[in-house]
């Protein structure tokens, strides 16, 4: 079965409160999406590649990150969107209707994956047309009222939070997407959108690797994993 993959990275970072986009900022040199869109590119299983990323940084994007990279080329470039969801609509209609394969979803700002995990998360899919990574709630979880204090203790039992990549039957994805817009219905991520058509979501143990770069604090917790992930072998960067 064919496997595409959309990386979204239309994103302004304004948590990262950086000058720069913070898809941009450099780990070792190496831009974070530089080293998101390795860890695709070297994947054996993924056919093909869509970046939904701000129209204005193509030129930028083309000249000194994709070139950065073997197989650059065959990174198709689609408009980012005013949210994430419209940034992987945005993907989805740059695949094409006619694609029928499965559709990885992943975070630009997640360059911790590892090739099994997206292995595992795929295959996984391929059996129930949608599964996710995603971690166990590790921390004790507190509901929050509006003057600060406490206002009741969360069971974690059963409480996951969800990484990327989500990866879908192509078909189930458009018309999550689909009806989610007709709705008006915004979501943090795609399995939602899914998962409000009654299709079942498999998840699928992840790793506390797999961080999204957010915030300043999680530059430094990168700079700790970056040994751990090395650029593939082709990559004269790496
Ligand atoms: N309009 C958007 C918003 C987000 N993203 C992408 O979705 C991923 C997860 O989003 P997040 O980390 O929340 O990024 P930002 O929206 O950039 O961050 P912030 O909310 O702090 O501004 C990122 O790779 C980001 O670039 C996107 O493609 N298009
Ligand atoms: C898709 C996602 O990465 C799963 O954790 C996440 O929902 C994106 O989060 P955001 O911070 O709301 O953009």
């Amino acid at each position: 079965m064919q496997i595409a993959a959309i990386i979204v990275a239309g994103g302004k970072g304004l948590r990262m409160g950086a000058d720069t986009r913070k898809q941009y900022l450099k780990l070792d040199g190496v831009p974070i999406l530089v080293r998101t869109l390795d860890a695709f590119l070297s994947c054996p299983k993924i056919h093909r590649i869509v970046l939904a990323a701000p129209a204005d940084d193509f030129p930028f994007i083309r000249s000194e990150l994709l070139s950065l990279l073997p197989g650059g080329d065959r990174v198709v470039l689609a408009a980012g969107g005013a949210e994430r969801q419209e940034s992987v609509y945005s993907g989805l209609k740059a695949l094409g209707t006619d694609f029928k394969g499965l559709v990885a979803v992943h975070d630009g700002v997640r360059p911790f994956v590892s090739e099994e995990e997206i292995l595992k998360v795929c295959e996984a899919a391929s059996g129930c047309g949608a599964a996710i990574l995603a971690v166990p709630a590790f921390e004790t979880l507190k509901r929050v009222s509006t003057d600060g204090a406490i206002a009741g203790t969360l069971s974690r039992d059963g409480l996951w939070m969800a990484q990327t990549p989500q990866v879908f039957d192509a078909g189930l994805l458009c018309r999550a997407h689909d009806e989610a817009r007709a709705l008006g219905v915004l979501g943090t991520d795609d399995a939602s959108l899914v998962e409000r058509l009654g299709h079942p979501v498999e998840v699928v143990a992840g790793s506390r690797c797999n961080i999204k770069i957010t915030t300043p604090d999680d530059l430094d917790l990168a700079s700790l994993f970056l040994p751990r992930f090395p650029l593939s072998a082709e990559n004269p960067a790496g």
